[in-house]
C-alpha cells in the first residue's frame, strides 16, 4: 500500500494497516524535509510512474483536500480497516475509505469513497455516508442518515436518527443534532444551531 499525506493522520492508518498485516511500502509528501513517518519512507511529492499498479489512500483528514487529491491521483485506490473495527457483512465500503480502531458500521449502511470513520465512531444501520465524509473519533451517527458529500461529523458528536445531513457541512465537537442540517451549514451545541454558512467550494 501506499500512502499520500505524511501526517498524524497517515499514522492511524499506518497502524490500522499494520494490525491488519498490510505493509505500507513508501508515502509521498510534498514537504522535502520530511523523510520518514514512523519507519516508512518519505519519498517526495506524488509521482503516477511510482509502482503504477500499488493500491494507494490519501492520508489526509482536511476533506477539501482530500478530494482535491483523489480526483488528481492515477493510482488505484485501497482502503484500511483496523481489525477492530466491527463492520456488519452488509455494509458497503468505497475505495480510499479508511475505518479505525473500535469504529462499527452496522446493517446496510452504505459508505463512499475517501471516507473516513475514525477512532471509536458509530454509523448505526441504514446510513449513507457520501465520497469525503470525515465522521471523527467518537461520533455516533444514528440510524437512516444521510451525510452528504464532504461533510465533517465533529469528535464526540451525536446525530439523532433519520436525519438528512448537507453537503460540506461541519458538526462541532460533541454537537447533539436533532434537526436535518443544510449544505455548507456549521453547526455547534446541543441542540445543535447555526452559527454559520461556509462558502461552497
Ligand atoms: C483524530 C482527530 O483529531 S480528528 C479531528 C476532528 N475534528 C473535530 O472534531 C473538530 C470539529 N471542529 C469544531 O468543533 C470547531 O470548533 C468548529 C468547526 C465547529 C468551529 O470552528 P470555527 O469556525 O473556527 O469557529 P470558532 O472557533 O471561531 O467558534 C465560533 C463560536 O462557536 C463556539 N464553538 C466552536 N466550536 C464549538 C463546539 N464544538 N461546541 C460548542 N461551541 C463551539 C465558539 O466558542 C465560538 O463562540 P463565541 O462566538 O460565543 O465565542
Amino acid at each position: 500500500m501506499l500512502l499520500y499525506g505524511a501526517s498524524g493522520h497517515a499514522k492511524v492508518i499506518i497502524s490500522c494497516l499494520q494490525a491488519a498485516g498490510v505493509a505500507v511500502d513508501a508515502i509521498f509528501d510534498d514537504d522535502p524535509d520530511k523523510k520518514k513517518l514512523l519507519t516508512i519512507p518519505v519519498v517526495g511529492g506524488y509521482r503516477a510512474e511510482y509502482n503504477p499498479g500499488e493500491p494507494l489512500v490519501v492520508a489526509i483528514g482536511d476533506n477539501r483536500v482530500r478530494c482535491r487529491l483523489a480526483q488528481w491521483i492515477q493510482h488505484p485506490f485501497g482502503t484500511a480497516v483496523h481489525p477492530s473495527a466491527l463492520i456488519d457483512s452488509s455494509v458497503m465500503l468505497g475505495n480510499g475509505s479508511v475505518v479505525m480502531h473500535g469504529a462499527i458500521l452496522q446493517v446496510d449502511t452504505c459508505v463512499g469513497n475517501h471516507v473516513i470513520i475514525n477512532t471509536g465512531a458509530s454509523v448505526d444501520h441504514d446510513c449513507t455516508v457520501a465520497d469525503f465524509v470525515h465522521v471523527a473519533p467518537g461520533a455516533v451517527v444514528c440510524g437512516g442518515i444521510q451525510v452528504g458529500t464532504g461533510t465533517l461529523i465533529g469528535a464526540g458528536a451525536v446525530v439523532c436518527p433519520n436525519l438528512n445531513i448537507g453537503r460540506w457541512a461541519t458538526v462541532g465537537a460533541g454537537a447533539v443534532v436533532t434537526r436535518p442540517i443544510p449544505d455548507y451549514a456549521v453547526v455547534v451545541g446541543n441542540p445543535a444551531r447555526i452559527i454559520k454558512i461556509n462558502q461552497p467550494l
